[in-house]
């Protein structure tokens, strides 16, 4: 397969680990080993800090007009390469192969967009007396150490390696060893597109052993993280001894709210939307809708038309192209879905579909709904990660404001409704990073992507990434001393 690599890249060579140790990746959908990938030593991640550092030292000094040219054709590449890609991403993620293709196509549009941001990242000149001239430029922030999470092995990777790249940095990846021989596909299409020996490089390893090593190395300038909220707050506590600051996008447990200004058609499409959000990917999605807040005047109607689209669905391997839900990454991954339903059974809530593990190889669960779910259920306040879509009531504004807000995360939220003026009061109510009115695609190179609360800080996508991956140095020059 085109661009298609098992091993790591450290300083603009793939290699296995130097003790010859690897991990087994997975097919969701059988259970079986499909590929063995490096664990890398502490040998290997030692080399990585120093290709890193060697590769931050001429990339730094680099034209920007060179980065953008390595960034285009990496994109150009990637298109190029996206079958073989996205195949690989189904067979070891599990995802619908119609999902992966359009996750590889948003990967290189990360790469295309970047390559416009490397020759903007302005700085500003102060106003100041005269004979004295003070400025503030954007300097590379340094070796930055990237981790990412399963859910999307290409999308989520490109987020972190196209604005080091267009800034300046220089990159460790280190993507999850579930799936990521997608990752190891995008390096090789930065690695065929001329990016010099050290800008980028890849680990694959036990994730806490290779954090705590690389974080404990000055030489990591920057951290960010995809994850779960436990791995965020370690790798906060890791990076007190050099104090590097960090990107973190973390977990989400997004409200949507259906409001009783839509009418028929507009409910029908409100629920075919939240229906197709919320079983993308299985469920296992930071931003999908996991708590549906539905106004009383539409919810009999809303419930109706979600169990009528969810009967629709075909769960089945990623690789058949009639499939509209994969199975779930890995099986901690479904035994904690199944839990949580249960859990949620048992406190009284009523299962209206799916809710059972099935039988037979693979890690499926169906699209499951339920409702009458009492406030106290877990899966209210833990992340659900899944394909699971609880329907709640609720009767005026204030309340159903108050109740999507009543969880600790604060990274998406969406609202439905025919009327500007209630949008507005939604959008001013929630604390959330980002919002969708009648919408659920979130997600854009131009747009940045984060959280608030345990969802996490600061933002990647956007011009807003020039403050995750620059620092603003202010230089203040007189003419005589
Ligand atoms: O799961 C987090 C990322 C979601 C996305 O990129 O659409």
């Amino acid at each position: 397969m085109t661009g298609v690599r098992e091993q790591l890249f450290i300083g603009g060579a793939w290699r296995d680990a130097s003790d010859g140790r690897t991990i087994e990746v997975h097919d969701p959908a059988t259970g079986e080993v499909v590929a063995r990938v490096p664990n890398a030593s502490d040998q290997d991640l030692d080399d990585v800090l120093a290709a890193a550092a060697a590769g931050f030292a001429t990339w730094r000094r680099s034209a920007p007009a060179e980065r953008a040219a390595v960034l285009r054709r990496a994109a150009a590449l990637l298109a190029e390469r996206a079958e073989d890609v996205a195949a690989v991403m189904t067979q070891e993620q599990g995802k619908p192969l119609a999902e992966a293709r359009a996750e590889v196509r948003q990967a290189g549009e990360y790469f295309d967009w970047f390559a416009g941001e490397a020759v903007r990242s302005y700085g500003r000149v102060l106003a100041t007396e005269p004979g004295r001239r003070s400025w503030v430029e954007r300097r590379p922030v340094g070796p930055v150490a990237a981790f990412t999470a399963w859910n999307f092995p290409a999308s989520l990777p490109a987020r972190k390696l196209a604005p080091a790249v267009a800034y300046g940095c220089s990159i460790v990846l280190c993507p999850a060893v579930e799936a990521p021989r997608t990752a190891m596909a995008l390096v090789a299409a930065l690695q065929d597109a001329g990016v010099p020996d050290g800008v980028v490089n890849l680990v694959t390893g036990d994730p806490p052993r290779v954090s705590t090593h690389l974080i404990a190395s000055p030489t990591i300038a920057k951290i960010t993280l995809t994850g779960s909220v436990p791995v965020g707050q370690e790798l906060v506590r890791l990076s007190a001894t050099h104090l590097q600051p960090l990107t973190l996008e973390l977990g989400g447990h997004a409200p949507v709210l259906v409001l009783d200004d839509l009418d028929d058609a507009a409910v029908e499409r409100a629920a075919a939307t939240v229906v197709r959000a919320k079983f993308r990917n299985a469920g296992q999605v930071c931003v999908s809708p996991s708590r549906i807040f539905v106004q009383d005047g539409v919810h009999d109607r809303f419930v109706a038309a979600v169990l009528d689209r969810v009967a629709g669905l075909k769960v089945g391997p990623g690789t058949e192209p009639d499939t509209d839900v994969g199975p779930l990454a890995n099986a901690r991954r479904r035994a904690a879905v199944a839990e949580l339903v249960d859990k949620a059974a048992a406190d009284g809530a009523t299962v209206r579909c799916g809710g059972r593990t099935p039988d037979g190889p693979g890690w499926f669960y169906p699209p499951t709904v339920l409702t009458d779910v009492p406030p106290g259920a877990a899966l209210l306040s833990e992340e659900p990660f899944g394909p699971i879509l609880p329907v709640l009531r609720f009767t005026d504004l204030d309340e159903g404001l108050a109740r999507a807000g009543d969880v600790p995360y604060g990274l998406a939220a969406y609202v439905f409704t025919s009327d500007l003026a209630r949008a507005d009061t939604v959008i001013a109510g929630l604390d959330v990073g980002m919002i969708g009115v009648n919408e659920t695609a979130l997600a854009a190179a131009a747009s940045p992507f984060g959280g608030v609360h345990l969802s996490g800080y600061g933002r990647e996508g956007g011009t807003e990434s020039l403050d995750a991956y620059t620092v603003a140095t202010a230089v203040t020059t007189r003419g005589k001393p």
